[in-house]
Parts: C-alpha cells; sequence; structure tokens
C-alpha cells in the first residue's frame, strides 16, 4: 500500500494483533495453530470492524440528537466490491494492520483477496450508488442506502472456448462478516387482493388495501465508513422471507414440496439480482423485487421519521429520498399510499410532501431501458398502487390541461399510462411527477434528456430537470488501487490531496519535469509488470509491460461499440501484415466486460473478440507487435488491477448514448488517456484535462441523430473505406472462425446494412485516431506529459463533489453535527 497510513489511528501494531488474536478465539473459535486462511480473514475482518462500531453509533446518535436533514439513496443495485482494504484506508489502518497481521505469520495482501466481491450490481448504475455511499459518508451526510441483499450477485463469467458462460455468484457460501442481521427490523410487504372504500363518519371515503399474501422483509445493515473514519453510514439491505416458513398442515398431509412452496415464492425476491443492463427482463419478479425493496425502505423510513418527529407532516422539511433511476419509481405511488391510507394525511398534503421528499436520477436515454409495467399486472399485484397512480395520473393530466394544454399528442406523451402498446405504466414519467427535481448524469446527457426522453414534461415543469455529473472516490479508485501513484502524488503535491481532489491540479507543473515523469514512468510500469501477470493467468497470453495497454473495460453492448475497437483491431492486423517493415507501436488489445444472460448479440461480440485473439495472438507474421486479450469475469477487483496499468481507456460509445460513462473517470484519473467520442462525461473529461491531452474523434449526438435520419445501410460507407471492406470481408467470411466460417455472416450483415450505432460511419476516424496516439506514444515525453496532465485535471470527478452538489441542490442537506 502506500507504505504508511494516511493519518494513522490510535491502535498500535500490538492493539491489533492482540484483538485479532481475541477475534480469531471468541468469534473464529479457532487458536493459531488450527486458524485456517480463511480464519484468519475472519478475525482481521472482525478486529477491524471493531474499530467501526463505535463510529458508527456515534453518527446514528448525532442523527437523532442533531437532526440533520436524512438522505435515503434507493438503489435495486449496490456494485461494492471487496470492503476489508476500503476500511482499513479510511480508518488509516492498513500499514498498522499489515504489520500486526505480519507479526502473525500471516500476509495482509493473501487475505484480502479471500474477501469475495459484494456484486450486487449489474455496471455503471450500481457502482455509482456505492461510491455515492461512501462520499456520502465522508461527508459527513447522515445518508442510509437501501438495497436488496441478494442471495447471488452478478453471475459468475466464465469464457469457455471464448464463448460466456453464466455461473451462479455465491457471495455468502461462507457468510458475510462485515453485516449485521436486523431480526428485529422486520417489515410485511403486502401483494395482490383487493382494496375495500370504506366510507368514514365525515362521509370522507377511506381505501383499504387487503393484500392476498404477505412476505417479510428482514434487514441487514453493513456500516459504510467515510474517510479518515469521520462518519459511518449504513446500508439497510433487505432480504425476503416466507411469514410462515413451513405451512404444517399441507406437510402433514404428505405434500412436501407444497409446504414450503410459499416459502420459496416469497424467498425468490431477494434470490438473485437481474443481470439485465440496459434492458428490462419486465418479468413479475423483478416487479416484486422493485416493490419488496421500496415499501420496506418507506415504511423503514417513516418509522424513524415518526420516531425522531412524532409526526409525518414534517417529513419533506427532514428526509431527502434518492431514486436510483426508475427501479425504485413505484416508491411515488407507496409513499402517497402510506401517508393516505396509513397516516391519513388528505390526498393534496400528502402529494405535496410526496414531491418535496422524492427526486429522481435517470442514467439512460435507450428506449428499451425505459421501464414500463402492463396496467393489468400492477392491477393484480398491486391493486391499491395502481389506483393511486390512476389518480395522480388524472390529477396531473387536469393541471396540464388547466395551464392551456390541450394538445391531445402532448397529453399523451405527458401521461403516465402508454396508450400504444396495450396500457402500460411509464415508470420514468411517475418518478418524474412525482419528484422535485429530476437530473441527469452528465451536462450532455441532461441536454439531451430536456430533447428527447422528458421533452414534453421538460417544457411543461422547465426547472425541474438538472445535471449532476458523476464522480468516483478517490479512495478506492487512486489511493486504494494505486498507491505507489499515491505516494508519488503526496510527495509532490503535498498531503492535501487526501482531503482535496482538486489540489491535484498541483501535479500540473511537474509534467515535463524529467524526475517527476521518470517516477511516474515508474509506477505505471509496475502496475503493467502486475497486470501482466494476471493475464498471463488467466487468459494464457504473454504480453509485454512495455508496450501500450490500451483497455476497453466495461458491459458489453452494442451501444458501448467494443465492435469498433475490435474491426479497428482487425484492420491494425491486417497493416501490420501487409507492411510489417513500417515502425509500427506495439500495443495489446485488453478487453473485459459482462453481457446481459439474453443478449445473444453481446455474447457473440464477445466471442468475435476472443476468436480475433486466438489468430492474432498466434500469428507469427505480427511478430508480437499486436497482443490481444479478454480478461474474463470482469468485476469491481480486476478493474482495480487493470485500471492503474493502462495507458489508452476506450471510451467509444456512440455520441448520445452513453449517459455519462464513470470507467472513463477511473482510467483517467490513474493517468490513461482517453480516446472516445464527444458523449457522456467525455465531454466535460476534455474541458478539465485540456483538448491536447485527450484524443476525440467520430461524430457528435447531433451528428448521430441527422446521420440515422439518412437511414442505416452502410454499403456506400463501406465502399468508401477499403480497410474497412477488407476487414469486414475477412470476418463475414470465417477468417477468424474456421471451425464455423458463417459464425458472423449474420454480425456483418447488421453492420452493412441495419448499423444503428454507426460503427461503420466512425470507422475510419477511429482509425486514423488511433494512429494519431501511435504517433504520440512514440514521443515519450509528450505521451507523459498528457498522461500527468489527465490525473492533475481530474479533480472536478470525485464524487465528493458530485454528492456535494446533490446536497446543495436537490436534497437541500449538509453534513451533521459531530455527537
Ligand atoms: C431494467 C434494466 C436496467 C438495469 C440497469 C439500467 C442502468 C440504468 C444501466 C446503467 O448502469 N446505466 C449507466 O449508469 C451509469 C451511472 O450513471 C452511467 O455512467 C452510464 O453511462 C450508464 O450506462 C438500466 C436498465
Amino acid at each position: 500500500d502506500t507504505g504508511r497510513d494516511i493519518a494513522p489511528a490510535a491502535d498500535s501494531v500490538a492493539n491489533l494483533r492482540e484483538a485479532i488474536l481475541r477475534r480469531l478465539t471468541y468469534s473464529v473459535g479457532k487458536n493459531q495453530a488450527s486458524a485456517s486462511e480463511y480464519d484468519w480473514y475472519l478475525a482481521v475482518v472482525y478486529a477491524t470492524r471493531d474499530r467501526i462500531v463505535e463510529g458508527w453509533m456515534a453518527s446514528t446518535n448525532a442523527a437523532y440528537v442533531h437532526g440533520p436533514k436524512r438522505v435515503y439513496y434507493l438503489s435495486l443495485e449496490f456494485l461494492i466490491g471487496r470492503l476489508l482494504g476500503d476500511a482499513l484506508n479510511n480508518l488509516g489502518l492498513t500499514e498498522t494492520m499489515r504489520a500486526a497481521t505480519r507479526e502473525l505469520g500471516v500476509d495482509l495482501e493473501r487475505l484480502r483477496t479471500l474477501e469475495p466481491d459484494a456484486a450486487l450490481g449489474n455496471g455503471g448504475l450500481g457502482r455509482l450508488a456505492a461510491c455515492f455511499m461512501e462520499s456520502m459518508a465522508t461527508l459527513s451526510i447522515a445518508a442510509h442506502g437501501y438495497g436488496i441483499r441478494y442471495d447471488h450477485g452478478l453471475f459468475r463469467q466464465v469464457l469457455k472456448d471464448g464463448w460466456q458462460q453464466e455461473y451462479p455468484e455465491d457471495w455468502l457460501a461462507l457468510g458475510n462478516p462485515w453485516e449485521f442481521k436486523r431480526p428485529e427490523v422486520c417489515y410485511r410487504i403486502g401483494f395482490g387482493g383487493a382494496v375495500e372504500a370504506l366510507t368514514s363518519p365525515d362521509g370522507a371515503t377511506r381505501y383499504a388495501w387487503k393484500p392476498a399474501e404477505y412476505v417479510e422483509a428482514i434487514a441487514y445493515d453493513t456500516p459504510v465508513v467515510g474517510w479518515r473514519g469521520a462518519h459511518v453510514n449504513t446500508l439497510r439491505l433487505w432480504s425476503a422471507r416466507a411469514c410462515d416458513p413451513l405451512q404444517l398442515d399441507v406437510f402433514n398431509a404428505g405434500d412436501y414440496v407444497g409446504a414450503v412452496a410459499d416459502k420459496m415464492r416469497a424467498e425468490a425476491i431477494s434470490k438473485v439480482l437481474y443481470p439485465s443492463d440496459e434492458t428490462p427482463a419486465g418479468q413479475e419478479l423483478r416487479l416484486r423485487q422493485e416493490y419488496f425493496f421500496a415499501s420496506a425502505s418507506l415504511q423503514d423510513a417513516l418509522r424513524r421519521h415518526l420516531k425522531q418527529y412524532q409526526e409525518v407532516r414534517s417529513l419533506a422539511e427532514h428526509v431527502a429520498i434518492q431514486l436510483n433511476d426508475t427501479h425504485p419509481a413505484i416508491s411515488v405511488a407507496e409513499l402517497m399510499r402510506l401517508l393516505v391510507d396509513v397516516h391519513g394525511i388528505a390526498w393534496e398534503e400528502a402529494w405535496k410532501i410526496t414531491q418535496g421528499t422524492i427526486s429522481y436520477t435517470n442514467h439512460t436515454l435507450l428506449p428499451e431501458a425505459l421501464e414500463s409495467w402492463p396496467v393489468p399486472l400492477l392491477e393484480r399485484m398491486l391493486p391499491r398502487q395502481m389506483q393511486i397512480i390512476y389518480l395522480i395520473n388524472a390529477l396531473h393530466l387536469d393541471s396540464v390541461r388547466k395551464s392551456g394544454h390541450t394538445d391531445a399528442r402532448l397529453i399523451a406523451a405527458v401521461s403516465m399510462i402508454d396508450e400504444h402498446a396495450g396500457r402500460r405504466v411509464r415508470m420514468g414519467h411517475l418518478a418524474f411527477i412525482g419528484s422535485h427535481k429530476v437530473n441527469g448524469v452528465s451536462a450532455l446527457h441532461s441536454k439531451l434528456l430536456k430533447q428527447t426522453v422528458f421533452r414534453d414534461l421538460g417544457t411543461l415543469y422547465p426547472d425541474r430537470i438538472v445535471n449532476k455529473t458523476n464522480g468516483i472516490t478517490f479512495r478506492r479508485w487512486l489511493f486504494e488501487a494505486n498507491p505507489g501513484l499515491t505516494r508519488l502524488l503526496a510527495d509532490t503535491a503535498g498531503e492535501g490531496i487526501y482531503d482535496d481532489p482538486m489540489a491535484l491540479r498541483k501535479i500540473a507543473p511537474y509534467a515535463s519535469d524529467a524526475a517527476f515523469v521518470g517516477e511516474f514512468a515508474a509506477v505505471k510500469r509496475q502496475n503493467k509488470v502486475a497486470l501482466a501477470k494476471i493475464i498471463l493467468d488467466r487468459c494464457h497470453v504473454k504480453v509485454d509491460p512495455d508496450v501500450l495497454f490500451d483497455v476497453q473495460i466495461k458491459r458489453v453492448h452494442e451501444y458501448k461499440r467494443q465492435l469498433l475497437n475490435i474491426l479497428e483491431t482487425v484492420a491494425l492486423y491486417d497493416a501490420i501484415r501487409a507492411q510489417p517493415y513500417l515502425d509500427w507501436v506495439p500495443r495489446v488489445k485488453i478487453f473485459a466486460g459482462k453481457a446481459a444472460a439474453s443478449y445473444h448479440h453481446a455474447k457473440l461480440i464477445i466471442k468475435l473478440a476472443n476468436d480475433v485473439a486466438n489468430v492474432i495472438n498466434n500469428d507469427p507474421t505480427v511478430r508480437g507487435m499486436l497482443k490481444v486479450a479478454y480478461l474474463p469475469n470482469y468485476n469491481v477487483s480486476l478493474a482495480e488491477s487493470i485500471i492503474p496499468a493502462s495507458d489508452l481507456s476506450e471510451q467509444i460509445s456512440t455520441a448520445g448514448m452513453e449517459a455519462s460513462g464513470t470507467g472513463n473517470m477511473k482510467l483517467a484519473l490513474n493517468g490513461a488517456l482517453t480516446i472516445g467520442t464527444l458523449d457522456g462525461a467525455n465531454v466535460e473529461i476534455k474541458q478539465h484535462v485540456g483538448d491536447e491531452n485527450i484524443f476525440i474523434f467520430g461524430m457528435t449526438a447531433e451528428q448521430v441523430a441527422q446521420r440515422r435520419g439518412r437511414g442505416i445501410d452502410m454499403r456506400e460507407t463501406i465502399a468508401r473505406s477499403p480497410a474497412l471492406r477488407e476487414v469486414l470481408d475477412a470476418i463475414g467470411s470465417g477468417v477468424f472462425s474456421p471451425d464455423d466460417p458463417g459464425r458472423y455472416a449474420g454480425l456483418v450483415d447488421i453492420l452493412t446494412h441495419h448499423d444503428h450505432f454507426l460503427v461503420c460511419e466512425d470507422f475510419d476516424a477511429y482509425y486514423a485516431c488511433q494512429r494519431e496516439v501511435a504517433a504520440k506514444w512514440l514521443d515519450r515525453a509528450a505521451w507523459w506529459k498528457a498522461s500527468i496532465l489527465n490525473t492533475a485535471g481530474m479533480g472536478w470527478f470525485s464524487s465528493d463533489r458530485t454528492i456535494a452538489e446533490y446536497a446543495d441542490e436537490i436534497w437541500k442537506t449538509q453534513a451533521q453535527k459531530k455527537e
């Protein structure tokens, strides 16, 4: 690690060693002689946790004493990764713990690898939620994260002959020492049934929902430690349990399976994370998950508010609820139900409280990713909530008409009910109308939200849509993932970088300082040597740490255009073979990323990358000038090894389709130069690192819209590019799939005639841009200067800045005072 603790805690090595031994004995029940590595891991986690709990209780109590406005972050995904390194680092205990374990004959680095990743998310949205939780704790915001404690997170990816295979992920197999089960925190969640209308003596009609079935939501709490252990917040994850674990009468009747049917049905809710990223599964169980966690979280938030303020009317003053995309959007209807039906608040006032409390973040413009649920399904599963949605929508459309908008197209466009394909509830519209603020996740994305998905609603409510450009926590993605670079930055720019990310600016003057450049390059090379070992172990591909590490790591999706990268790789391969005498810049193309299990075209793209790798890596004529490696099972921990070792960051999505990206920020912060389109946060990265320190190519979002307007048949475009023609012919004819020559015929056909993601249209520009990259790489001083200026310019992309903006403009809260 950085070799020294940043603000070391009071604990001495001796203290920690004793604490570990005590935990090994009394919690793990083992003595040193018989302890397994995993036993030591548990003892170290418990000893670390012991140093969190007091702070946790202090932060929790302080929130009751000082009554700061609370933030509830509702997300169906938290892509946490491992926690030991993060907790030790944030407590300033890493080196002390390393010394203590060393004295006990145990290697801390080894123990860290025994922790399974908490992979409770698919990609960007889930990881952002995890970075936000750490930043809210660091900024001492009284925040809770609410989500689902999936028994099985995102599947484990195995590449069999280059094909993705999915295996269940089992992070809880050996238990989870970081969580605290809270059996006393249990809420009954209803499903189905009917709604009774009751007329009260004052003639008012009240509604009572009589669910047909109940499931219990049990809380599991995980502490979230902020930087320097300043504050500790709670991530509360719900697990589903049947009210009756066993129907004895059914069992006694001999129907053993039937006897546990309810149990299985209930527990299915928190069984597994839906592995779909950007494409709704649309399955009933998914809606049950969304309602289950939304209702449990709202009931828990109201219970805490009532405990503190004894009434619910002041909720909006004391609580801010953030919806992480539409997945928790049913919360708008559920909060209204709880306020009106359970707490007897009048509809109008309840609506004010709801809108005043809730805000919603949109993370995607992809039409297929915008959730909508069939009205009949909602009527059957959530009859009272559907009634409430109908009424919210009716009052909403009334106010639209009253404000003079009577045009039927507009009314239909802003209605929550989509009448087109069988009546469906637009969850984005429900979230928008039920919120006081709606935000996009990059400046371009928020602008496009106003022009596309929410154009009509945005005109009705002009100040509702705001921008909050994403960020990343520098603790995990710099201090922990790249301690060598962190030490160099602190030695050069001062320890201030640890608390003020903008202080990174101070290294800019060293961008051409030979000594600093030397050390900067040495750190990068050290990280590349480590990654080269991982690539050899997992891909059996030998790579030279001195070649250009060209990295594309993210979920596999057509709009992220891994295909464009593969086509350029084949074109470079063709060129190297055609002109071996030229001064080619040796590089390795590193890919990693999972495809949604049901997304077959994305899985074919993974196969193509591996087929191309096989041919290129085994072609002697390439003489090591080009290598390709597809690392399996991309997750948070693997990202922490790849990112510090990257030279070139591929951010090449079709402009207008990547809402923000956060991998782009992590890579640039660690000194990788970006090659990308003017999409998502790439636009703002360019503004902060300087135009000459980033490689931009391709169509802008406007040009993409225009080009699509002229059709997506690419025959003309391909005819204009001999290199592209050659590449498509090679792939289409089976050059990379001799075992199945027709494997990619369909893929090439789509690129030729239905190129919605404009891979062909951006090919030549991308190829030319990659040659510019190669030219700059050869000018080592110029490359390192640009690399250093990337790290120097990334301070603004700290999630501390993002969260401070949410707190100021959306949540209207600030850091809570100490106990
Ligand atoms: C219902 C299926 C589903 C599941 C997840 C999603 C997420 C919104 C997908 C996602 O992760 N979006 C990514 O969010 C990041 C954090 O804001 C952005 O940086 C990425 O650009 C965006 O693709 C959509 C639809």
